[in-house]
């Protein structure tokens, strides 16, 4: 081999792993892995096994890469047409489609052995659960035959903080289900602010997202209702469950208080896109930094601080 033939294949193998990392849909995953830390933060009061929480955010990882993965192969068609999703890597004709089904089986059955062998069944079968309700509940049912696709199928996306917990404590309670319930709320607005964006993306394909049948005003006001709904649900874990304190409390209202904020003033202009796309950021930064609230509110270094500096 001649040192451009080699230079050459080397360029092609970093292509093919790059269409297959592209594949997993990548950007998203690192904001399932923060809410599921969260959970596993509190279940452990702060003091989480750096091995079981590295087990388990790659337990994690590899199975909503391999739900993004059978996304890809399911929506290929729709992917193809819409300007956003046209270069993803089976519509580009990078990945062929028994390839990329061969690579999801992969993720799956990795994480599901990784998760079952070092953390637990129920952590590793809520993952798998995850991949089955996104592909059957939301991609195959709802995504392309009802506006409320994203509500219901928004369960998904929701499931991380319950792996989270059950890893900890092999069990559920009221408060990952909390957590569960948080996220749930939170994703129509997320997604929402996002679709009044790219709505003609949609209508092309016909997949009926509340902007697209509804029209702009109704999905602000489903918009709006929806963070109404999320604030107090993020308020109910200091009480009446007291998991957490008053740093978290700080955190928790000041960003509910941006988060009403931009909704009201989307509200006030449906057909602004500049609001829409600030909204859509906010919830993403939103997300992050609650979830980061938890963490430092469940630390001890912080219980002693809030001892030190409120005694009783
Ligand atoms: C059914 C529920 C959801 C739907 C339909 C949805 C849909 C979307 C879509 C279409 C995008 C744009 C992606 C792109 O441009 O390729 C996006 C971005 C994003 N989503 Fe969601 N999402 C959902 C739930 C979630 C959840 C639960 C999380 C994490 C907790 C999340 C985190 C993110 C992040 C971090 C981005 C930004 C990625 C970037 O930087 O481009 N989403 N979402
Ligand atoms: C525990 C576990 C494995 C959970 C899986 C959760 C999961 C993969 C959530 C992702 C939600 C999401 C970003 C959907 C994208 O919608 P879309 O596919 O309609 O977006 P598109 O229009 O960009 O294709």
């Amino acid at each position: 081999m001649t040192g451009t033939s080699v230079a050459r294949s080397n360029e092609n193998f970093l292509e093919v792993i790059k269409s297959y990392y592209q594949l997993t849909k990548p950007r998203i995953i690192p904001l399932l892995l923060i809410t599921t830390a969260a959970s596993m933060w509190i279940a452990s009061k702060g003091n989480v096994d750096s091995f079981l929480l590295i087990i388990t955010l790659l337990g994690g990882t590899l199975a909503a890469a391999s739900a993004q993965v059978l996304n890809c192969i399911y929506d290929q068609d729709i992917d193809y047409t819409m300007v956003r999703t046209r270069k993803r890597p089976i519509p580009s004709g990078k990945v062929q489609t028994q390839h990329a089904l061969i690579f999801a089986i992969i993720l799956g059955v990795l994480s599901f052995g990784l998760l079952a062998l070092f953390v637990n069944l129920l952590a590793a079968s809520l993952a798998m659960s995850g991949i089955v309700f996104y592909m059957l509940v939301y991609t195959h049912w709802l995504k392309r035959h009802t506006t409320q696709n994203i509500v219901i199928g928004g369960a998904a996306g929701a499931i991380p903080p319950l792996v989270g917990w059950a890893a900890v404590t092999g069990d559920l309670n009221w408060i990952p289900w909390l957590l569960f319930v948080i996220i749930f709320l939170w994703t129509p607005p997320h997604f929402w602010s996002l679709a009044l964006m790219i709505k003609d993306d949609y209508a092309q394909v016909q997949v009926p997202m509340l902007p697209v049948i509804e029209g702009e005003e109704i999905t602000v006001k489903q918009i709006w209702l929806y963070t109404i709904l999320v604030i107090p649900f993020t308020l109910l874990l200091i009480y009446p469950i007291g998991s957490l304190g008053i740093v978290y409390g700080a955190i928790a209202l000041s960003l509910n208080v941006i988060f009403l904020r931009k909704a009201w003033q989307l509200k006030q202009a449906p057909q602004d896109k500049q609001l829409a796309r600030s909204l859509f950021k906010y919830s993403i930064l939103y997300m992050m930094l609650l979830c980061t609230g938890m963490v430092i509110d469940s630390l001890s270094f912080t219980h002693h601080l809030v001892a030190l500096l409120m005694p009783q």
